[in-house]
């Protein structure tokens, strides 16, 4: 089901600091209790059957690189168990440090034939349908790669193309928690991770060098998992599925709400089209649309089922404050959604703090709404609480000041959600979903065929259908995106990612609501 960067076996929706992962792995050794030779023999064996699995049909020959901390240990242990099962396989041992760690050691007898590495002259030539698996550092990199050692990491990234890199826990050089920057990193295939996410793999700066991540269950103790806390999470299908309200079978269409969207301009009613479009395929049980006069055909014959107000200018919404949008009447709809193709005339910037000044339940602000609050920062303070917010970084960037570092700017996203008590999504492959208690949940559904025209539109209706419906702002972002992104994965299934338009999203929003009842 899953496509794109997530393959999901199991995962625990928690997203641990390598700091955390070492106290998850103490703690199990402890509590399970079991010895941390034997936990490392679970975590490898788990690589090796998904080695098998993967590759086995027509074995390659394996190239594995193995450090000297625990996860060389891994390495050697994925080595013993391939072997074990007759494949072809090259072991080596990259020695970065003067000692290797306890459990390393421990294994180092049961792999015979490891060749080391001390310099890149000892690089070994590899076939090129060879399998490397990257097994020199983990979560216990401590500083950048340099020197000799980075240049073996550059070594296997030439042979990216030629062979598949499959990294354990993390790709060699990755931090976990800071920002790598351009020092040496393996650039993976596939990352093999344990258990958790890092909340590196969730970055888009570092989506090459993570490759697809699987996600693989070690055992790691349930208590110190459901005691942790953090703030970084990724929402899962069980989540999503808890969140998910069927229809009541005594419902009437007044029972899902009467949403309202302020959408489009000259020449941009397409964006007020798809907004309206999703809202309704997400459920909205009314829906009126308030438009510019010269929009009214267009939104009455691509959207008969919504209602449709008009404004007498070029824009969908000014401080004239024309008939038929009566803004007094603002606060009887069950929620707003503004922005999509709207545009920034100051006269619409009037008319959007006006409606922030009545209107004070939670409303979705997008595009164009976005840009203005921009321009006129002090419409930040009249958002109503738990208003949802959808920049994509250029609009967040306009909006909160940039910042050169990825990390940072996940803590600035976090901060203004708690400092304007509203939800704030920064659209991206994972996108980043900001609450007003500074939790920080990331999607992880969508496709990169969804980097499309009107895209972000859609999420806009799909949020205020939902939000119309009743659900809470933080229940309708969680599930707005993931339905968003897997009615985007399930398109791109049948028709490609790059044939995949922004109408696809909507079409397939009703498969995705289906995947909820499996
Ligand atoms: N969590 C779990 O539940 C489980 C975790 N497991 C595995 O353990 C892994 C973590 O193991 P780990 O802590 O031994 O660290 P690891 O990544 O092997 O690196 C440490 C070595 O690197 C060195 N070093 C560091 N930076 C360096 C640099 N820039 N350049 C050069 N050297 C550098 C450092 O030595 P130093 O020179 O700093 O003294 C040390 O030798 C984890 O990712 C997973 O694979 C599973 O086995 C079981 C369950
Ligand atoms: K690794």
């Amino acid at each position: 089901m899953f496509r794109g960067a997530f393959c999901i076996f199991i995962i625990d929706m928690k997203v641990l600091s390598a700091q955390q992962i070492r106290e998850a792995d103490a703690y199990t050794i402890t509590h399970e209790p079991i010895s941390s030779v034997l936990l490392m023999e679970r975590a490898a064996a788990e690589c090796a059957g998904w080695m098998v699995h993967t590759f086995g049909e027509a074995p390659p020959p394996f190239y594995v690189f193995c450090g000297m901390g625990n996860n060389g240990g891994d390495g050697l242990v994925i080595a013993r168990l391939l072997r074990d099962q007759g494949y072809n396989v090259h072991a080596y041992m990259v020695h970065h440090s003067a000692t290797a760690s306890p459990d390393n050691l421990a294994n180092q007898p049961y792999v015979q034939d490891v060749q080391s590495i001390y310099s890149p002259a000892d690089f070994p030539l590899m076939e090129a349908t060879g399998v490397v698996v990257d097994a020199i550092f983990g979560t216990g990199l401590s500083r950048p790669v340099e020197g000799w050692v980075a240049s073996i990491l550059h070594k296997i990234n030439d042979g990216y193309g030629r062979h598949t890199i499959v990294s354990i826990d993390m790709p060699s050089g990755l931090m976990a928690d800071s920002v790598t920057g351009h020092a040496a990193c393996v650039h993976a295939n596939y990352t093999l991770s344990f258990q958790f996410y890092k909340l590196a793999f969730l970055l888009p700066e570092n989506a090459a060098r993570v490759g697809e991540t699987v996600i693989l269950p070690i055992g790691l103790h349930p208590d110190f998992i459901n005691n942790v806390e953090t703030k970084y999470h990724v929402v899962d299908p069980r989540i999503v599925k808890t969140i998910y309200q069927p229809r009541d079978p005594f419902a009437h269409k007044g029972t899902y709400g009467h949403a309202l969207l302020v959408a489009g301009s000259y020449g941009k009613m397409g964006a007020a089209v798809l907004a309206a479009r999703a809202c309704l395929r997400a459920g909205a049980g009314l829906l009126t649309v308030h438009v510019p006069q010269r929009g009214y055909e267009i939104l009455q014959t691509a959207v008969p089922e919504a209602m449709c107000e008009t404004e007498d200018q070029p824009t969908a919404f000014s401080a004239h404050f024309h008939e038929p949008f009566k803004h007094h009447q603002a606060p009887g709809y069950a929620t707003i959604g503004v922005g999509p193709g709207l545009g920034t005339a100051a006269a619409t910037a009037r008319a959007l703090e006006k409606l922030m000044e009545l209107y004070h339940k939670p409303m979705v602000l997008d595009a164009d709404a976005l840009n203005m609050i921009s321009e006129y920062p002090f419409l930040l303070q009249k958002l109503p609480k738990d208003s949802i917010l959808t920049p994509h970084p250029k609009e967040f960037e306009r909006l909160f000041g940039p910042k050169e570092d990825q990390f940072e700017r996940l803590e600035l996203l976090s901060a203004k959600a708690v400092e304007l008590q509203v939800y704030i999504l920064l659209k991206g492959r994972f996108s980043a979903m900001a609450c007003p208690d500074g939790a920080v949940y990331f999607n992880p559904t969508g496709n990169p065929g969804m980097a499309t025209a009107g895209s972000g539109d859609v999420l806009t209706g799909i949020l205020t259908g939902l939000l119309s419906q009743g659900y809470t702002p933080k229940a309708a972002l969680l599930l707005g995106a993931w339905l968003h992104g897997l009615a985007g994965d399930l398109a791109a299934d049948d028709i490609s990612e790059e044939s995949l338009i922004a109408e696809d999203i909507i079409n397939y929003l009703g498969q995705a609501y289906l995947e909820l009842r499996k």
